[in-house]
């Protein structure tokens, strides 16, 4: 088995397609309407199956919010620079919820930006 993509429900696809492209620098892959089951999705990431694991962006026709509970965590990016991707991302109108800094009782450098639906995205510092 392989990792192929995580789904997120988001009340508004353009708007997440452009926070995820625009903000955080993935491609839009693909789209697709299911107009008879009243959804449409678009698949985004920083490369297509197998090579990188995707987001499907799922939209329900007229639901504009969900509840997120308490059960979703995050989905972690690796990124070369905490630092400067916050800066990057925070330039580019995005919502850094946690600077960057060393992850408490650890070393690894961890920030924390949270997108238009609330779903927080870890950028997580590895050397490329
Ligand atoms: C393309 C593939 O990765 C999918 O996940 S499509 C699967 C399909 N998705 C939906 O129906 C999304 C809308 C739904 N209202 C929701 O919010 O989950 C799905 O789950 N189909 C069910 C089936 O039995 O085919
Ligand atoms: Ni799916």
């Amino acid at each position: 088995m392989r990792l192929l993509h995580t789904m997120l429900r988001v009340g508004d696809l353009q708007r997440s397609i452009d926070f995820y492209t625009r903000v955080l620098g993935m491609k839009l892959l693909r789209t697709t309407d299911r107009p008879e089951q009243k959804y449409s999705l678009a698949f985004v990431g920083y490369g297509s199956n197998p090579e990188q694991a995707e987001i499907e962006l799922t939209y329900n026709y007229g639901v504009d919010k969900y509840d997120l509970g308490t059960a979703y965590g995050h989905i972690a990016l690796g990124v070369p620079d905490a630092y400067a991707a916050c800066e990057k991302i925070r330039a580019a109108g995005g919502a850094i919820t946690r600077e960057p800094g060393p992850v408490k009782g650890g070393n690894t450098v961890i920030a924390f930006v949270t997108d238009p639906d609330g779903y927080k995205i870890e950028l997580i510092q590895r050397d490329a």
